[in-house]
């Protein structure tokens, strides 16, 4: 849905883009994860042209933005909607105002305005709230609103700028999970920035990670999982590093036909095989793509190859510090 080749973005002498690629897929929640100066809200300006890329194709759609003038441009920004960190809502105009704006400027007759835009505050659930003012609203309300105007072009695509970042810890749960629900209900492609692995964690199919301008990493995050030295995996499951010589890391990707990390797969090597094992450290998430989990064993004992191959076997990712994987 989302197609960006070779993006490169200077400010004078800094490299904001420095040769990126990113392919989204069409009903996805792809996220871009990185420090603050790592180039993430430059990409994603550079998505929907708001900064035309120094170099490099962007395609939405289809569609080949990069190519496009100033009147075709606009047409096509209408099917991408973007929300932001601190809303930019209209303070002067009412939330149903705000809604509407972006439908006047399309030329949308006043009857139908009136129409969509009941039905959009209906859908992220402040159905009964457009007389208000914006000062009226809570930060989460506040978002709502900045969500029910960038769906009101109905948008095949929505960029999120640090959506959630200048909300409470609750209410960020509430609008990940409004977007959760546009994504499955819409089929609405959804990218979002954000420095919060929180995020990523609880709604993003994939990610990128950026650092200095480019993609350090990207993949879907099921994939990231399953792969024990990803940077993704590292920094969800953050386990004293280096291992101890010797020591046993398993991951327990939760895949259909994998053990889940409740199962009981440790307790039974214990008890089928002459081994000690004792905990090192370990963490267990519930991610959006399933319960994964990883734990460092020290494992020791007259069977202790027998239970590594009973682990294996069992369907666990087994890293042993010190032995190629
Ligand atoms: N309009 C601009 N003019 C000059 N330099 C810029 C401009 N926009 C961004 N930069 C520089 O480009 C680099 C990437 O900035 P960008 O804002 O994309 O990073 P970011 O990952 O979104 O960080 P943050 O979360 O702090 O916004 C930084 O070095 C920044 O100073």
């Amino acid at each position: 849905m989302i197609q960006a080749c070779g993006l490169r973005k200077n400010y004078g002498t800094t490299v904001a883009l420095d040769g990126v690629d990113l392919h989204v897929r069409e009903g996805e929640i792809y996220g871009v994860l990185g420090r603050s100066g790592a180039g993430k809200s430059t990409l994603l300006r550079c998505v929907n042209l708001l900064e035309r890329p120094t170099a490099g194709t962007v395609r939405v759609a289809g569609q080949d933005l990069t190519a496009l003038g100033d009147a075709e441009l606009n047409r096509a920004r209408q099917r991408i909607g973007m929300i932001h960190q601190h809303f930019a809502l209209l303070s002067s105009r009412t939330v149903a105002g705000n809604v509407s704006f972006p439908l006047e400027a399309m030329g949308v007759p006043r009857a139908e305005r009136e129409r969509r835009v009941g039905e959009l505050l209906e859908l992220v659930g402040l159905g009964g709230r457009g007389k208000d003012r914006p000062h009226q609203l809570s930060g989460g309300q506040k978002q709502r609103v900045g969500i029910a105007r960038a769906l009101a072009g109905n948008p095949s695509v929505l960029l999120s700028d640090e959506a959630t970042s200048a909300l409470d810890p609750a209410t960020t749960e509430s609008v990940l999970g409004l977007l959760k629900r546009l994504n499955a209900e819409l089929g609405l492609t959804i990218l979002l920035i954000t420095h919060e692995m929180n995020v990523v964690k609880s709604v993003c199919d994939s990610v990128a990670i950026m650092s200095g301008g480019r993609i350090e990493e990207s993949g879907t995050i099921a994939d990231l999982v399953r792969t024990p030295d990803s940077r993704l995996t590292r920094e969800i499951f953050p386990l004293p590093e280096p291992a101890p010589a010797g020591s046993v890391t398993l991951t327990f990707t939760g895949d259909p036909g994998r053990p889940g990390a409740s199962q009981p797969v440790v307790s039974d090597v214990v008890r089928k095989f002459d081994v000690d094992l004792s905990i090192l450290g370990g963490s267990i998430e519930e991610l959006s793509a399933g319960a994964v989990g990883r734990l460092r064993v020290a494992l020791d004992g007259q069977e202790r190859s027998a239970a590594l191959a009973y682990l294996r076997d069992s369907g666990l990712i087994v890293e042993v510090a010190g032995e190629a994987a």
